[in-house]
């Protein structure tokens, strides 16, 4: 039977089983999509959908927009800018205090990780590269792919992006490095040779869960980049087992339209689902993977299956989909979660970055703490 499609033997451990990370919700049986309607056919315009009343049309429009708009800080009007400035500042010392800087709690993280080995997840986008508006142009710095490429000879290091896998990993362009593509949905280790922190002598890693769902994704894709390009400024980008849908280029009074265009093609795709990142509509499979799951795979492939190994994961991102691992860290009592944002958000994470930059100069502490500790210890 097989279980779980391309999971071959982890780095110099033991092969993780499938089975043991719950990836029987992960099997898929049927790709195709059901026949509510041919994709290929011409959608109905969003006027003649059925329930497409006024009221039923005004409440999708809103939970559509506070969605799209939550990616984004909400403007203030002038006349109530004074008494709001002064609740914001309230509310940042509140939220600060609840997930405070792991820059001032440095000290904190590395006593913590004493007689434990570090293992680093980071996001890539808003983590290591800066928000740009074309996201074939988010590319990270010489210097922070330094830090990066430091860190990894000291501790194992996973890049876990919603981005593909390929397109990640030309950004980062380190091989010593895991690779999580797809929003944890394709993952890949380095060759064993490339190994620097003792994984020398396994296999590679090799996960897929979502490897049924490429052809359907692959028609979404091709459908929603034409049911899109009427809209100015959208961009409809592949990331192999997802996609993506940007709209940070799109007027505000077409998001709605766009949000719908995109609902209308998923409405045929019931195992498909839509989530929402920064000033992007994601589409995904349904199965029960995401960062979290990717995370705990990574440890189990690095052979800290349990949460009293010692082990202390560190993952490091911006993003909604990053709280899955945020909560798994914390669900395990284990290791921290870091936060980058610089506006208080609802967050399962310990600790809070404001941007790359402090994630560089994060990365950069604990690699000289690092070798501090190992010289004293010699
Ligand atoms: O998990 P991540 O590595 O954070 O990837 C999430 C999405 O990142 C990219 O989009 C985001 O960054 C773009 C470039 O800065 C920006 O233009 C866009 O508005 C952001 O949403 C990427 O393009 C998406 O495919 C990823 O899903």
């Amino acid at each position: 039977m097989t279980v779980y499609p391309n999971v071959t033997k982890p780095c110099g451990r033991h092969v993780p089983n499938a089975n043991s990370i719950n990836l029987k919700s992960a099997r898929v049986t049927d790709p195709k999509p059901i026949l509510c309607a041919s994709p290929r056919k011409k959608l109905p315009k969003i006027e003649s959908v059925k329930d497409g009343s006024p009221l039923v049309r005004e409440a999708r429009e809103s939970t559509s927009l506070d969605s799209m708009r939550a990616s984004s800080p909400a403007r203030v009007r002038p006349a109530i800018a004074a008494t709001r400035a002064a609740s914001l500042v309230d509310e940042q010392n509140s939220w600060i205090r609840r997930h405070p800087s792991a820059l001032s709690m440095f000290e904190q993280i590395a006593q913590a990780s004493l007689g434990k080995k570090i293992v680093m997840f980071l996001d890539y986008d808003g983590t290591l590269s800066p928000i740009v508006e074309d996201p074939d142009q988010a590319f990270m710095s010489t210097e922070m792919r330094e830090a990066v490429k430091d860190t990894a000879r000291l501790f194992p290091t996973a890049i876990v992006s919603g981005r593909c896998r390929d397109k990640v990993y030309s950004f980062v362009d380190l091989k010593e490095l895991y690779y999580a593509g797809s929003h944890g949905m394709d993952i890949k280790g380095p060759h064993p040779s490339s190994c620097s922190n003792g994984n020398k002598n396994g296999e590679s890693v090799l996960c897929q869960p979502a490897s049924e769902f490429l052809p359907m994704i692959d028609q979404v894709y091709k459908t929603l980049v034409e049911k899109t390009k009427s809209i100015p400024g959208a961009k409809v980008e592949t990331n192999k087992f997802c996609l993506s849908v940007h709209y940070r280029c799109v007027d505000e009074k077409s998001w709605v339209d766009l949000a719908e265009q995109v609902k209308l093609v998923l409405s045929c795709y019931p195992k498909l689902k839509l989530t929402y990142g920064r000033k992007v509509l994601e589409i995904r499979p349904t199965i029960e993977w995401d960062k979290g799951k990717a995370l705990e795979f990574l440890l189990e492939a690095l052979g800290f299956a349990n949460s009293d190994d010692h082990v202390l994961p560190i993952y490091i991102g911006d993003d909604r989909t990053d709280e899955d691992a945020f909560k798994v860290l914390r669900e395990r009592g284990q290791g921290f979660g870091i936060l980058v944002s610089k506006d208080p958000k609802e967050t399962s994470a310990s600790y809070s970055l404001q941007e790359p930059s402090e994630v560089m100069s994060f990365l950069r502490r604990l690699v000289e703490w690092q070798r501090l500790s190992r010289r004293a210890s010699l």
